[in-house]
């Protein structure tokens, strides 16, 4: 398990570098570790026994590697089911989003800042998200509710911002009327 870097180190303020393909080795690596970490964190066993705190989503600056590229692992409300959204995103770009916002109801947390911030994290409610796999095969689409947040937080790590940044400074609960809150 890789070392999660903490808030204040500065590669978490970075704008990572876009991945070329084919993947070397290490980029290869890199991507199923940062997917193997979300599997195993989301394992109660394995998430107890490694002290791990679970994760839908973890961004290579994360781990310390600027680079383009993210894991998302949203599960099905019923574990029997198949991920709602379960992928590495590579060179991954919001090609539109909704005017509408949304915001998660409990606010949002990061694995690289380790106190809590409360307050609404304002976000498009919509998104279509364009990303190559590792296998270099583009993807086209459209995500809406938890995976639209948790892919647009993950996406905000590449460019250097951390949920926090959006959070309303002199009113943190403050609520757009048209806002759809996600539970
Ligand atoms: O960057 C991933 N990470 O810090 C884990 C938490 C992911 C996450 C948590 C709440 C809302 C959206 C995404
Ligand atoms: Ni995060």
């Amino acid at each position: 398990m890789k070392d999660i870097v903490r808030d204040g180190d500065p590669v978490l303020r970075q704008q990572a570098q876009n991945v070329s393909f084919p993947l070397s080795e290490e980029d290869k690596q890199l991507a199923a570790d940062l997917m193997e970490y979300l599997e195993v964190s989301q394992n109660p066993e394995l998430c107890e026994k490694y002290q791990l705190r679970a994760g839908v989503g973890l961004a290579a600056p994360q781990v310390g590697v600027s680079k383009m590229m993210a894991s998302v692992l949203v599960p099905a409300e019923d574990e029997n089911e198949k991920p709602i959204f379960k992928d590495v995103i590579i060179n991954p770009v919001i090609v539109s989003n909704s005017v509408q916002r949304g915001a998660l109801t409990e606010g949002e947390g990061c694995l690289s800042v380790d106190k809590e911030i409360p307050g609404y994290v304002p976000r498009a409610a919509r998104i279509t998200l364009k990303y190559q796999d590792v296998d270099g095969v583009e993807h086209k689409v459209r995500l809406k509710n938890y995976p639209a947040i948790v892919c647009q937080h993950e996406i905000d790590h590449l460019h250097g911002t951390l949920f926090y940044d959006h959070i309303n400074k002199d009113d943190p609960f403050h609520r757009e009327d048209d806002e759809v809150f996600i539970y």
